[in-house]
Formats: C-alpha cells, sequence, structure tokens
C-alpha cells in the first residue's frame, strides 16, 4: 500500500462545508456501542495516527458498521468518508472502512504511532543526569532500583489514555519534564527535601507502566482497573526503598509521595498532600499534565477559533497566536548549562555561587559534594593554573558528560617573600582542615615581621580552570594588588583575608560578601569565565 492517505490533522482542518472525501489510516483506540434517542444502535470509535485523534460516530446503516463491530482497540484501518461538521464540530460521515493487513501496519507504523515530541534517547539521559543529582544516595538509589526493576516498558510506555501524553514515550516525557521543573523551582522552596522531590517527580507515575497495556491501543489492564497506578506506584516504589533500605522516615515520605500525587481524593489520590514534598509534587503535576493537555489540543484542533473541548480543562482553548511580533523570542533566563565547582572549599563555593546568582547568569551551579564529593587529589603543579587543572581533571571523571567542571587554584602573593606563600598559600603552616586559615595568618605576620610598610606590598591571584563538555580547556585569571597589614581586621571572607589591607584602607575581611564578590581576584577571573560562557 502506498501512502495516498491523508493524515488525521489535514483532514480536521478541510473547511466547514467543503464536503471533501478523505481517506485516512489510523488506529482504533476506542470503541462503545450506544443507542440513540430512535433506539438504534450506534458506534463511538476513537481513533489516531501520529498527527492526532478523531471520534467518529458510525451508524448501523453504514458498510463501515460492520467491519467495526468485528473489531477490537489497536486494529489499524483504512478508512473513507466526507468531511463534516454538525454544531461547528468536526462530525465526519464513514462510508466504509478496511482493516490493515499486518504488511501495510508495518510499513505505516512510524505514520500511525504518536511519539513524544522530544527525542527519546536525549529524554532518558537527561532524566539519569538528574537522577545523579539527588543528593541522598539512599533516595538515589531506590529510584534507580525502581527504575530497573519495571525496565524498559518505562521508557516507551505512555502517560495516560487520552488526557495529556497519551503518546509513546508520554510517561518518560512527563516524568522527565516534573523532574526538569523540580530542579528549577525547588531553590524557591528550601523547606522542600530536594532528595524527595526529585525522587517523587521521576516515580510519581511509575505505577502507569503496569495499569496501561502497551499494545497499539492503551487500554487498562485488569490490575490497573483492580488497583490503579496510584496504588500499584506505591507497591513498586515499596519494594525499591525496601531492597535499598532507605530509612523508615524517608520511605514513609517518599510513598506518601506516589499516593498523593494524584492531587485531589476525587482525582484518585489515596491520600491528601500532607508534607511539603507532596504538595510540590502533586502541583507540578497538576502543572505538566494539564499544559500536555493544552499541546495536544492544539495539536489536534483543527483550523476553528478554539479547539474542541478538553476535558481536562473543562473547556476549549484559543487557538490564534498573540498578536505579539516578539512572540517567537526566547527570554534569557536559563542557559540550561550545569556547572560543577572542583573544590573541597565551602567558601569558593559561596563566592561562586554568590557571583552567578548577583550577576544574573542562570546556570546551574553546583558543588563537587552534589556529584559524589571532591576527589583527593594531589595539587603537585607549580603554577596556579596547573593545580587548577588537576582539581578540574578529577572532578571532570565523575560529572555528568554533559556538565561543565570549574576549578579555582588561588592564593596570596608576597612580594617581599619572593611571591610566597603563592601556590602553597592553603598549606603554608602545614596544618589542614579547621585550624588552617589561623596557623597560616601567623606564619605570615611571623614571617614579615621586620618588613617595614612600604615594603608589604601583596596580591591575591585567582585563576579559573574550566573543561567543558567537548573536552575544551580554558583558564582565566583575576588578581588584587594591596598590602599585608600587622594584623588581623573584619570577619568576613576567609584564608588570608583579614590580613590583606586593600588601597582602599581597609581588609578584604572587613568588605561585606557583595563588595568582596566584585573586586577580589576571583570576581575578576569569573567575569572573564562568564564572557567565555556567554559566547558557548
Ligand atoms: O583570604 C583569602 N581570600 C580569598 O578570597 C582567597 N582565595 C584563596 N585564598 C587562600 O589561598 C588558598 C587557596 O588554596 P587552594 O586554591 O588550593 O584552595 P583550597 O585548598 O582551600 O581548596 P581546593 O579548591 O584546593 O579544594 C586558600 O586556602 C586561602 O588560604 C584566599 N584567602
Ligand atoms: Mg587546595
Amino acid at each position: 500500500m502506498n501512502s495516498d492517505f491523508q493524515k488525521i490533522s489535514e483532514i480536521k482542518s478541510l473547511p466547514e462545508g467543503s464536503r471533501a472525501q478523505f481517506c485516512a489510516c489510523a488506529i482504533l483506540k476506542s470503541l462503545q456501542k450506544r443507542l440513540a434517542k430512535n433506539g438504534s444502535e450506534f458506534l463511538v470509535a476513537d481513533f489516531a495516527d501520529n498527527s492526532g485523534s478523531m471520534t467518529l460516530m458510525v451508524f448501523a446503516d453504514s458498510l463501515a458498521y460492520i467491519s467495526l463491530t468485528r473489531a477490537s482497540a489497536g486494529d489499524a484501518f483504512k478508512i473513507f468518508g466526507v468531511a463534516d461538521f454538525y454544531n461547528g464540530r468536526f462530525s465526519p460521515k464513514i462510508d466504509s472502512m478496511e482493516k490493515l493487513s499486518e504488511e501495510e501496519l508495518q510499513s505505516l507504523l512510524g505514520e500511525l504511532v504518536e511519539v513524544a515530541p522530544e527525542n527519546a534517547d536525549a529524554m532518558r539521559a537527561e532524566l539519569f543526569s538528574i537522577i545523579e543529582k539527588i543528593p541522598n544516595p539512599d533516595v538515589r538509589e531506590t529510584v534507580k532500583y525502581a527504575l530497573n526493576d519495571v525496565g524498559e516498558v518505562f521508557f516507551r510506555s505512555t502517560a495516560a489514555i487520552k488526557m495529556h501524553h497519551a503518546y509513546v514515550c508520554g510517561l518518560l516525557e512527563h516524568s522527565l519534564h516534573l523532574a526538569r521543573l523540580a530542579v528549577k523551582l525547588l531553590p524557591m522552596y528550601p523547606f522542600v527535601n530536594p532528595s524527595l522531590a526529585i525522587a517523587g517527580a521521576v516515580l510519581h507515575d511509575i505505577g502507569k507502566t503496569i495499569e496501561y497495556s502497551q499494545g497499539l491501543a492503551t487500554e487498562k489492564t485488569k490490575i490497573g482497573i483492580l488497583q490503579g497506578h496510584v496504588v500499584l506506584g506505591f507497591r513498586i516504589v515499596r519494594k525499591a526503598a525496601l531492597k535499598c533500605k532507605l530509612n523508615e522516615d524517608l520511605t514513609g515520605r517518599l510513598e506518601h509521595i506516589i499516593l498523593s500525587h494524584q492531587g485531589e481524593l476525587q482525582w484518585g489520590a489515596a491520600a491528601v498532600a500532607a508534607t511539603p514534598e507532596a504538595v510540590f509534587v502533586s502541583m507540578l503535576d497538576y502543572l505538566d499534565a494539564r499544559m500536555g493537555a493544552v499541546y495536544s489540543a492544539l495539536k489536534t484542533g483543527g483550523d476553528g477559533e478554539f479547539t474542541d473541548l478538553v476535558p481536562a480543562l473543562q473547556t476549549r482553548i484559543l487557538q490564534s497566536k498573540p498578536d505579539d511580533e516578539f512572540a517567537g523570542a526566547k527570554v534569557e533566563v536559563s542557559s540550561g548549562k550545569k556547572i560543577f565547582i572542583a573544590t573541597s572549599n565551602a567558601h569558593k563555593v559561596k563566592e561562586i555561587k554568590a557571583m552567578f546568582e548577583e550577576w544574573g547568569v542562570d546556570c546551574d551551579v553546583g558543588g563537587a559534594d552534589e556529584i559524589g564529593g571532591m576527589p583527593e587529589c594531589d595539587e603537585n603543579a607549580d603554577t596556579f593554573e596547573g593545580n587548577a587543572f588537576i582539581k578540574a581533571d578529577a572532578l571532570k571523571k565523575i560529572a555528568p558528560a554533559d556538565a561543565y567542571v570549574l576549578a579555582d587554584d588561588s592564593g596570596i602573593v608576597v612580594d617581599a617573600l619572593g611571591g610566597n606563600p603563592g601556590i602553597h598559600s592553603a598549606r603554608y603552616a602545614g596544618v589542614k582542615g579547621e585550624g588552617a586559615d589561623k596557623a597560616n595568618n601567623e606564619k605570615l605576620l611571623k614571617a614579615l615581621e621586620n618588613i617595614p610598610d612600604g615594603e608589604r606590598s601583596a596580591r591575591f591571584v585567582c585563576v579559573l580552570a574550566l573543561v567543558c563538555p567537548n573536552g575544551e580547556r580554558k583558564s582565566f585569571e583575576g588578581r588584587v594588588e594591596g598590602f599585608i597589614n600587622h594584623g588581623a581586621k573584619g570577619k568576613n571572607g576567609f584564608g588570608y583575608d583579614p590580613l590583606f589591607e586593600l588601597p582602599e584602607g581597609m581588609t578584604t575581611a572587613e568588605l561585606p560578601e557583595a563588595c568582596k564578590n566584585e573586586i577580589s581576584h576571583r570576581a575578576r577571573a569569573l567575569k572573564e569565565l562568564i564572557k567565555f560562557l556567554k559566547t558557548q
């Protein structure tokens, strides 16, 4: 059979009154027998191809009626009819139908089966990279266990029969949407536990892998009807949590997210969301389910002013685009870049994150602890740049492939000491951990004891090393000039800040954080790095 047929979306766009003949190829999604007012039987059949769906009324006086009485959901048909409208709604007259042979079906499968608009492999990779962000390792393992337990079907299944994301890979797409939303919105709600929120976003609908048959037409399975996806999902997640030895409290809270995500009891929730995470996930689900319904309505809406009634929204959707010449503009809020900072120094992470935020660069910046912690590494190069790349390379090995890795090697260079402590600033006094800053400061003051004012010039130097997802390597240097005081002043910053006096007459530890982040060596290097990132 060749493709001398029209897509459902084309047929639905035929002008009202044209009464044009059409031939469509489509899959029967559902079939119901009804009684007309005059007592005669008719069939209501939902058909879909990859462009959309249409509902057909087939009356007993048509040839198609006979073909349909022998059909079941999942069968594919060639449909001959005439475009017609009833009360402004597409309501074609059907003349006849022929069932497609298995061979014809195979050759047309790509035209008939609607698949999620985003690429399935890319969605899957992104979902796993978000799962890797889950801070609590037991929650992370629970999510992976549950996905592995249900297997490939999670990545192919539809998310619904009709309402939203009702296409192949719809469940993957819907789950990924929630996970993306969770990652974006979590910073706004610091009282929401991030591990539970991301896990709930990924797993909330996992029961649908069992609730629905996975053939060409989605139907509820027997156990799907008897238990529903909320309870089925609860069981999958409970098993995973027990296997992964998730603690009792987190297990109960994760189960609660699954049981309550449906929002309201009359929509099938088993419990009303009663934790911050459960309220958060059920609201994300509400948003994405309804936006998915809008997407499908617009896609199949024909060329009327409004779409057909969207049951999930209890209204029709206005189809015309806003009269806005800037409608296609991208709002520059997210560069979508993920950056992990390769350091075990929490002060550096805090300063770098604050600067990204302050300068409105909406990269997703995380510390090494979000991906398993900063690996041990030997900073044995003889330049700041060399050491920065040693740290960046060490973290790159465990960072997600699509992430940038940024390392900072910095220190204080004192002219009277021939450039020392320089690259050895962190370990200048040989003390590690808590007392290091104090010991370093004391050693430096001692070394400069007999050096007069006027010869105590020094500078902070910072080299940032960036390793890009494509392997490209860049470094950026920043400096700030000053001199070393005779004692400590100020409580902000870290390291040598209380000793480092700026020409303006105060130490960098006396500057408010925001001021330090404007003028510091790290700020200067980071400004250059951000310029580069914007070209990416
Ligand atoms: O008062 C300061 N204000 C600063 O703004 C600053 N930046 C760097 N430094 C000093 O230089 C060492 C870097 O050494 P460093 O780059 O090896 O870092 P680190 O060992 O602390 O962490 P990591 O990034 O290596 O994991 C630090 O420990 C500090 O003593 C600073 N002191
Ligand atoms: Mg170090």
